[in-house]
């Protein structure tokens, strides 16, 4: 049995994971934290999975690592400083792992997949996400993680830069840059998490689209983390390498 530990216990996304923990045949729940509860709750955890807030989460990590726990992680907010961050304690912590993966999800992850492969085609790539209002962050992790794959793609494409003779405008209105992927943030009420990765050619529009029902949809994922980031040496993001991806 695999000893898990949730922090965020009592979240949108915690609690379905603490469900998917409860049910799964070989894991069992040993803590279920929220905020103000004392990390010492983690002891005796194997894996902790994080689904809080990216104020809060580093420090999450710092502790597990320290102890020892191979953290899987939701939470988003990750930019390469942080990820350097967690190298580093991981560095100093040999033997323990750990997976950040900007979506769970494992049709937005094979989404993310399919704009990266499409995105060498196409003259023009841009991406609109589209969240409920309670979200924190903007743009999600899941469009950023998006734009830095296409952008990759392109590079290594030799692609130019993308058509674009705006010469004034609004602040905020071409959404936020990139690596020079463009990305639009839509927070709206009835809203869960959805994206579209628009992809412009000549005379043809590709869209790929992914949309989020019910926030269950995590969880194949996050078991999935569970159950390999004991083997999954130091940091490993996204889900893209458990997928064979
Ligand atoms: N990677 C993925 O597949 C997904 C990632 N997310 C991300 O997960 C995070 C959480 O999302 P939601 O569940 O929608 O948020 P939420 O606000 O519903 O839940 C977060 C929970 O964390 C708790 N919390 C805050 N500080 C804490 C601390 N120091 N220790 C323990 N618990 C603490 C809050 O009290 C709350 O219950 C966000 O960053 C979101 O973007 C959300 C969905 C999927
Ligand atoms: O906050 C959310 O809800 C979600 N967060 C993740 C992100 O920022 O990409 C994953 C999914 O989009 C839901």
């Amino acid at each position: 049995m695999i000893r898990v530990g949730v922090l965020g216990a009592l979240g949108r996304v915690g609690v379905e994971v603490c469900k998917a923990v409860e049910a799964a045949p070989d894991m069992e729940l040993v803590a279920a934290l929220d905020k103000g509860d004392p990390l010492e709750g983690l002891t005796g955890a194997e894996v902790v999975v994080d689904f809080t807030h990216p104020d809060v989460v580093m420090d999450n990590l710092e502790w597990a690592i320290s102890h020892g726990i191979h953290p899987v992680v939701g939470t988003t907010g990750f930019d390469e400083g942080r990820l350097a961050t967690v190298r580093a304690w991981l560095g100093e912590n040999p033997g323990t792992n750990c997976l950040i993966a900007p979506n769970f999800g494992i049709a937005a992850v094979l989404m993310m997949h399919f704009a990266q492969q499409a995105a060498r085609y196409f003259e023009s790539v841009e991406i609109v996400e589209l969240h409920h209002p309670n979200k924190a962050d903007a743009p999600s992790g899941t469009a950023r993680r998006t734009a830095e794959l296409v952008a990759e793609a392109r590079a290594k494409a030799g692609a130019g830069a993308m058509p674009d003779a705006t010469s004034t405008s609004l602040d905020g209105a071409r959404g936020a840059d990139v690596d020079g992927v463009h990305v639009h943030a839509v927070r709206l009420a009835g809203l869960i998490a959805h994206q579209e990765v628009l992809l412009g050619g000549d005379g043809e529009i590709l869209t790929i689209r992914h949309d989020t029902m019910s926030r269950s949809a995590f969880t194949p994922g996050v078991l999935l983390g569970v159950r390999r980031v004991r083997e999954l040496p130091g940091l490993t993001i996204g889900l893209e390498p458990l997928l064979d991806l």
